[in-house]
């Protein structure tokens, strides 16, 4: 029920290795433009859609901007050995030529921004951290615009991006800026990006500036913003972030190198509280570096992904491991088998009062319906829950609270006009509820009409029971909790299957 988020690269792209992420329930695919270019990444989603077509497996689409990130420029590609203990130089002359004592950097700002002590990270791609290509450096001289760093530890950068990262400080460089709104205009535009990653979120006028773009983008005003917190300073504004986001991602790579380790687990365990309580979906990151070249996880990690459904993550992000690891499949098989043990033990009763009590009386009748239907469904030890929904509200309000059974949600479509032409709405819901814990979309016939009549009502129910057999969740004399609108009145309905 906890959903994977798969980014795809290198070693993720063939619609052979892309049926097999989603033969083994990776139901979102990232595209990560801090690296490779939009030609490559349409390729890779062409596949994608292949790869849909043939596993009959829904899978929305992530883009991930590049953000404020800074970056090491290696134009030329080879390899360049740092040695501990002797000095480099970060300038931001890009035509200069990166070597094992000058390194250029895409960001003029950087000698303003950091002092002599200060620590910088460099490392390749995603970096994991315990790679060799993974180097850390301190500032020892601010010269003009360039910045003198002594080396801590011998490395060689291979590859051909690394990312810079420098603790604590404030990078004055827009959280949206003019490449990714290029990318997001046409490559999103065209690919009808179902969710935003919006990278190194600071504030909440960072979410709010973003949907002000994509609200003038056709389709895209649809697309989901989750916001990125990947520094402190996003984390001290987290209460207004998430008022404003659809959702978050906890981005523990970043994250992990801005504030100190001690401090990452709790800030983890909050924030994911705080989107529980919300009804927001919480996305972890960085769960399985190890099995970026291995078949199994390090204990530690498997514990960790345990531990983050317990706390109610809705997903959990895979970076290097499915972009550039050698095992996609097998990772995503793994940490979905870890996920689902943990959700076998999750205690489901503390967390239902927790969020009772948490929203308090009165509760908005729809709340109040959705949490009754979820009571309900553990009361009769229900196989599934069915949603009908159209907004996805609905389908989201239920997995609140954290139904012990999958919740199929049923995609009802509405015809709707831009005064050009008539579609229906659906698909965007439909594939938005695939990074939200417990829930499982279909699309309803766009035949059906939105008006909830009695007869379209049961023909549509038919073809969600049918779905349920079909994939197995449903068997003959369970009991389906049903959550749908008869008329004016919101109902719960328990039914007890005969076949
Ligand atoms: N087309 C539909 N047919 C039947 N019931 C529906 C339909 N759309 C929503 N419902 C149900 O109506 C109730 C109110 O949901 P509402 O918030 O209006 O829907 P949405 O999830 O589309 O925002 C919920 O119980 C939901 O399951
Ligand atoms: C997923 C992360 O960010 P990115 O992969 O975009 O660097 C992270 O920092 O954990
Ligand atoms: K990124
Ligand atoms: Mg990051």
């Amino acid at each position: 029920m906890t959903k994977i988020v798969g980014t795809l690269g290198p070693k993720s792209r063939t619609v052979e290795i892309i049926s097999g992420c989603l033969n083994a329930g990776m139901s979102v695919a990232r595209f990560d433009f801090s690296w490779g270019d939009a030609e490559y990444h349409q390729e890779t989603l062409d596949n994608l859609k292949a790869a849909v077509k043939s596993t009959k497996k829904l899978c929305a689409v992530m883009l991930d901007t590049v953000g404020p990130e800074l970056q090491v420029v290696n134009r030329a590609e080879h390899p360049i050995s740092l040695q501990a203990d002797t000095s480099v130089v970060l300038t931001p002359d890009q035509d200069k030529e990166a070597t094992s004592n000058l390194l250029p950097i895409n960001f003029t700002g950087l000698s303003k921004a950091v002092k002599k002590g200060d620590t910088i990270f460099i490392g390749q791609y995603l970096f994991t951290g315990s790679e060799t290509t993974t180097v850390w450096l301190e500032v020892t001289e601010i010269n003009g615009e360039d910045v003198v760093c002594l080396i801590k530890n011998s490395a060689t950068l291979g590859g051909q991006l690394y990312t810079l990262h420098v603790s604590q400080i404030r990078i004055d460089l827009p959280t949206l800026t003019d490449k990714d709104k290029e990318v997001i205009s046409t490559w999103g535009v065209r690919n009808n990006i179902d969710f935003l990653s919006l990278s190194y979120t600071r504030h909440a006028e960072d979410i709010r500036h973003a949907r002000d773009f994509l609200s003038k983008l056709g389709d895209l005003r649809q697309t989901q913003i989750f916001a990125k917190f990947e520094n402190a300073e996003g984390l001290t504004h987290f209460d207004e972030i998430l008022q404003e986001a659809d959702g978050i991602i906890i981005s523990r790579g970043n994250l992990g190198i801005d504030v100190p380790p001690e401090k990452v687990f709790l800030f983890q365990k909050a924030a994911v509280y705080k989107c529980n309580m919300a009804g927001k979906p919480a996305v972890v990151t960085r769960v399985v570096d190890s099995m970026t070249d291995n078949l199994r996880p390090t204990r530690a990690e498997a514990t960790d992904i345990a531990n983050a459904v317990l706390d109610g993550s809705d997903a959990i992000l895979l970076g290097a491991e499915t972009l550039r690891g050698l095992y996609p499949v097998e990772t995503i098989s793994v940490v979905g088998r870890i996920c689902a043990e943990a959700e076998k033990v999750f205690n489901q009763d503390l967390y239902y009062k927790k969020t009772l009590k948490h929203v308090g009386e009165p509760m908005s009748h729809l709340e109040s319906i959705a949490s009754s239907a979820v009571r309900a469904a553990i009361k009769v030890k229900a196989s599934v829950l069915l949603c009908f929904t159209s907004t996805g509200r609905a389908a989201r309000l239920i997995s609140k609270y954290r139904p012990t059974m999958p919740v199929i949600s049923v995609v009802i479509p509405r015809l709707k006009t831009n005064q050009l032409r008539w579609t229906f709405s659906g698909a965007f819901e439909a594939r938005q509820s695939l990074i939200v814990r417990g829930l499982f979309p279909i699309l309803a016939d766009p035949r059906h009409p939105a008006e909830s009549t009695n007869a379209t009502n049961e023909s549509v129910l038919k073809v969600a029971l049918d779905h349920g057999k079909a994939i197995g969740v449903i068997k003959p004399h369970d009991r389906v909790v049903v959550c749908q609108k008869l008329g004016d009145a919101s109902v719960v309905k328990i039914l007890e299957l005969e076949d």
